[in-house]
């Protein structure tokens, strides 16, 4: 490692919207580069997770080093991947951080889309040298001028060079690294200083532990050197070391200026904080800034269909949470559903890729609530509080002491064809969104940006920007604190008995619709029983509708004429394993899962 002083060492990422083509790149230049054979099995290597493949997209940045022979000397390049989405920003953020430049890709058939401006100014912000790259040349749809064009007007670079390329065939790939020798900065690093590491990034494991990923800004690191974390100041050794290449290599050294992998014997990614500073025991460093934990901004209840199994499925928690410790566990109890958990997440792709985790790491059903953003009471006596599940949400007979309530919000941006602004406008007028700004990037495309409720977009606002827009939209969001609202609870009762795990918060203006909705709903996916049941939705206390549903003796042995008992026996087991997937809540009234995964769908508008 001696061998690559800082000069002679780029640090970069890719940066792109969502399917622009960025792990595609990834991959043409890690075999440009002899650092992976061209066989097909090594399609996306960075997307190393099961989820990732299979959605496509990438959730966890993974990074790579590779060496490139440029003008007769060796360079030592790592890629630092980066993920797209929004949900995981702060760790987009963190991953910039240990990178001078970047490549901003861009896909020429669908030119600059939300989360191409989102990636773009977090670059900016952080001072990076941005190369423009326009992806995506070989398709028929392809339209060069016109997204360099968009790239010059929106983002005032420089597109004299900008590179065209394809990164599915490789054409122009050739052009990207001497580029990125030639445009990004050789990261400022002093060798002789004491060490001084960034943490960017961490993974759990299993003969390990947890690994992390560091960016050497100072000094150097070797095997058996004791580090400290700045944030915990726990003491640790250095037991294994090297450069992902694209796996774990192990080096006898990381030298300043570098990034490659850092082992020591953490036992959970807990003790990984995402941001923070390593410095050499007893020799002390300014920390980096910007240090801030990730938010968890999206809240839903998990609870185990059979009681019996929670801790199981607390087990299945502890080994997930190993890995991702961005998302938070607390305990909970709930009246209808009894002992379980209260996860916090990023965001809604987060807790999607979670739970389908979950749901492979523990293979008995679990019962996941609809999900909340949180909530500020402000009472009037000075004291806030923090509701993070609906059933706590004051009643009304406690609202003398409210001052206010207040809810999250968002500062998100759109980007559509002009033909579907009055859609667009529209789709943000009913999620209560505030106008800023439009303006036209393109002859015909418009860029919107709203201050919208970040509860409105927990429900079906991508399918509605996808659905009004032919999919031609993209949207994209950062977080801008809280803002006061008119919230009310709505109660769900089934045969007059409220069901807390039901419960949730919204706007007054859209409380009767969402109440009658969610009531409907309820009625369309519950069993008859043996007696009648009445479905109905309160907002604060006050009833606004009623469903029921008329009873039934189901007697699924009529079919069998006498005869038979064998075909009796299994009809009457199959009936006994179809009950296994209700619960029982208020009043003998059984709840089949798919109660709760209807209501999670979004209010209908
Ligand atoms: N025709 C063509 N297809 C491409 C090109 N580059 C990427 N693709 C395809 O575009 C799709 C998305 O590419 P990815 O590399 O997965 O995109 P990504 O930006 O990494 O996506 P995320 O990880 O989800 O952010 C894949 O089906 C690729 O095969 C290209 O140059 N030409």
């Amino acid at each position: 490692m001696r061998d690559f002083p800082p000069e002679r060492v780029r640090n970069f990422s890719i940066i792109a919207h969502i399917d622009h083509g960025k792990s595609t790149l990834a991959d043409r230049l890690l075999e440009l580069t002899g650092t992976i054979s061209k066989d097909s099995s090594n399609k996306q290597v960075l997307d190393k997770l099961k989820v990732e493949r299979e959605r496509g997209i990438t959730v966890k940045a993974q990074t790579a080093s590779m060496i490139y022979n440029y003008k007769g000397e060796d360079y030592l390049l790592n890629l630092i991947d980066t993920p797209g989405h929004v949900d995981f920003s702060y760790e987009v953020s963190r991953s910039l951080a240990a990178c001078q430049g970047t490549v901003l890709l861009v896909d020429c058939c669908q030119g600059i889309q939300a989360q191409t401006v989102a990636n773009f100014f977090m670059a900016f912000g952080e001072g990076l040298s941005i190369i423009p790259v326009l992806n995506k040349i070989d398709l028929p749809g392809a339209d060069i001028e016109k997204t360099a064009r968009q790239i010059e007007t929106t983002f005032e670079l420089d597109i004299s060079n900008m590179l065209s390329i394809s990164a599915k065939t490789g054409i122009g790939v050739a052009g990207v690294l001497p580029q990125i020798i030639e445009q990004v900065p050789a990261p400022t690093a002093d060798a002789t200083a004491p060490f001084r590491g960034l943490l960017f990034d961490s993974w759990y494991d299993q003969y390990v532990g947890v690994v992390c990923l560091v960016a050497i800004r100072d000094g150097n690191l070797r095997k058996g050197d004791r580090i400290v974390s700045a944030h915990t100041g726990n003491t640790y050794e250095v037991t294994d070391l090297g450069i992902m290449f694209p796996h774990q290599t192990a080096t006898t050294s990381l030298e300043a200026g570098q990034v490659g992998y850092v082992v020591l014997g953490m036992k959970t990614t807990r003790d990984a904080h995402i941001g923070d500073t390593f410095y050499r025991e007893h020799h002390p460093v300014a920390a980096f800034p910007g240090f801030e934990p990730a938010k968890s901004m999206v809240f839903a209840g998990c609870y185990p269909m059979d009681a019996a199994d929670y801790t199981k499925l607390q087990e299945a928690l502890d080994r997930l949470t190993l890995n991702d410790a961005s998302v938070s566990v607390a305990r909970e109890a709930s009246v209808a559903l009894g002992q379980g958990f209260r996860l916090g997440f990023l965001g809604t792709l987060h807790m999607d890729v979670f739970r389908e985790r979950l749901q492979e790491e523990y293979d008995s059903t679990v019962i996941n609530t609809a999900p909340t953003v949180p909530y500020i009471v402000r009472y009037h006596n000075g004291e806030e509080k923090t509701i993070r599940n609906p059933a706590q949400f004051p009643d009304v007979d406690q609202h003398p002491h409210v001052a206010a309530f207040l809810e999250p919000t968002v500062a998100g941006t759109l980007i559509f064809p002009a033909e579907y602004l009055g859609a667009m406008m529209d789709l943000c007028g009913a999620h209560r969104g505030l106008l800023h700004d439009y303006t036209y990037i393109d002859e015909r495309r418009v860029m919107m940006k709203y201050t919208l409720p970040m509860s409105e977009i927990l429900t079906d606002f991508y399918d509605q920007l996808k659905s009004r827009t032919s999919g031609y939209a993209s949207f994209d969001y950062e977080e801008t604190g809280y803002e006061p609202a008119d919230l009310v609870k709505i109660n769900i009762l089934l045969n007059a008995k409220p069901v807390d795990a039901l419960a949730t918060i919204v706007h007054r203006s859209h409380a009767d619709r969402v109440a009658k909705d969610w009531a409907k709903r309820l009625k369309t996916v519950m069993n008859r029983q043996l007696f009648e049941i009445t479905i109905q939705a309160a907002v604060n206390n006050r009833i606004v509708c009623r469903e029921s549903i008329s009873p039934v003796r189901k007697d699924v042995t009529a079919k069998c004429y006498g005869g038979d008992i064998t075909r009796k026996m299994k009809l009457l087991d199959r009936q006994k394993a179809g009950k296994k997937k209700l619960k029982t809540v208020a009043g003998g009234v059984q709840l089949p899962q798919e109660a709760f995964l209807t209501l999670m769908k979004g209010h209908a508008r």
